[in-house]
């Protein structure tokens, strides 16, 4: 990586702004899948053990430029202090004098959460006051929050216009992994796409056509494409005004050869819920008043034929709400066959995906599990991510 590292910069004794991506899975207030938590700790460690003051900044969610309630920070400093082994102070803002203050009480090797950022209309925007302030707060920038580096937000583009900025050391291990796999990727190829951030992930598709021999379309976002075999999808995810696009992607794979995968059977539920009625119907055969949630037998069959003969999958979005037990089968049968093709070098992409890899006790036998799902995708894309760019040039 061509970018300053923290080990590039003296922070003894200096403030160190450090973005983490701290965006994680929570219910009833607790951290459901610490993966990033983890993720993030060599670089905290590190800033600890030379004797920075480290004041870590993440968003959560998407709150929109309010503060949300459920969206504070509070449960992950809880979680952080007991994997830091020490006390991890949070401050109810992100920024400005009442942080200043919690600042000047600090001792070497203390480490201080703020508030979610996206409390603040100014951080998605990029507000360069907002970038300001929160510079005014650190001697130095480190951002190691891979999984936001796409974004171009105050906190993880902005505010390096400020101050010395370099990585940390999962960001730096992210670009390196995912660099080296995909220069020259081993083939075949096969790309597995899922989840639910249908329009954030759908552009993605258009590159990776251009790279890979198989696509594997599974998650919330095939029945955009269903939709544009011309099969009803009842109340399934949809997409509506990308249903052209899903056309325009599924001619291309033609064109360029690649074997363009899609569900050909579902689990459709009457409910969103755990107690939902449920049944396995024919890709067409999804019933009005019905949402498909995980993909069925017979797809995740196909699904792990494919995945077996291939030499580099990358997997970014899950096969189904697996979140639930009943629609999580998609998934699970996706995460064993990675599991199990023991030649295969597989690279998964995401939060959620992480996270569901995590809940299957099979993240030990994945090569690479990215902290970024969007990031990873973007950088597979050969897109330049904003959050790197801004760092200094070494
Ligand atoms: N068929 C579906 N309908 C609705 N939501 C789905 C479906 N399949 C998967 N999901 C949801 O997608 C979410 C993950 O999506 P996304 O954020 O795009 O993935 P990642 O974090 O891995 O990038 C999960 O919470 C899962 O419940
Ligand atoms: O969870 C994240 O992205 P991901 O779901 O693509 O892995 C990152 O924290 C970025 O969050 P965002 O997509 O709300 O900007």
């Amino acid at each position: 990586m061509n970018k300053k590292t923290v080990k590039d910069v003296d922070v003894k004794g200096k403030r160190v702004f450090c973005r983490v991506d701290f965006n994680v899975p929570m219910k009833d207030g607790q951290v459901t899948d610490e993966t990033r938590i983890r993720a993030a700790l060599p670089t905290i460690q590190y800033l600890v053990d030379q004797g920075a003051k480290v004041l870590l900044a993440s968003h959560l969610g998407r709150p929109k430029g309010q503060a949300v309630e459920e969206l504070r920070l509070t449960p992950v400093a809880k979680r952080l202090s007991e994997l830091l082994g020490k006390d991890v102070k949070k401050t109810d803002e992100a920024y400005g004098e009442s942080v200043k203050s919690e600042i000047d009480s600090m001792n070497e090797g203390d480490v201080l959460l703020l508030e979610n950022v996206r409390f603040y209309p100014g951080e998605e925007k990029n507000d360069p006051e907002l970038a300001k302030a929160f510079a005014e707060l650190a001697d130095v920038y480190v951002n190691d929050a891979f999984g936001a580096a796409h974004r171009a937000h105050a906190s993880t583009e902005g505010i390096a216009k400020h101050l010395p900025a370099v990585s940390g050391f999962l960001m730096e291990k992210e670009l390196d992994v995912l660099g080296k796999a995909l220069s020259n990727p081993e083939r075949p190829f096969t790309a597995i796409i899922g989840g639910a951030k249908v329009k954030d992930k759908i552009g993605v598709i258009d590159n990776l056509l251009e790279q890979v021999d198989n696509l594997i379309i599974g998650g919330g976002l095939a029945y955009t494409f269903v939709k544009a075999q011309g099969h009803e999808v009842g109340k399934s995810l949809l997409e509506e005004d990308k249903i052209e696009l899903a056309k325009g992607f599924m001619e291309k794979a033609k064109a360029k050869g690649v074997n363009f995968y899609m569900p050909v059977d579902a689990i459709v539920a009457d409910d969103f819920s755990a107690d939902a009625n449920t049944k396995v119907v024919a890709i067409e055969e999804i019933p009005a008043d019905w949402e498909a949630l995980d993909i069925g037998p017979k797809t995740a069959e196909t699904y792990r034929d494919v995945i077996q003969k291939s030499k580099l999958v990358i997997w970014n979005g899950p096969m189904g709400v697996f979140e639930i037990d009943k629609f999580a089968q998609g998934t699970k049968a996706v995460a064993q066959a990675l599991a199990d093709a023991n030649d295969t070098y597989s690279v998964i992409g995401g939060g959620d995906s992480a996270a569901a890899v995590e809940k299957f006790n099979l993240a030990e036998k994945m090569s690479h599990i990215s902290t970024g799902g969007g990031a990873s995708l973007e950088f597979m894309e050969g897109k330049q991510l904003p959050g790197v760019v801004a760092l200094n040039d070494k």
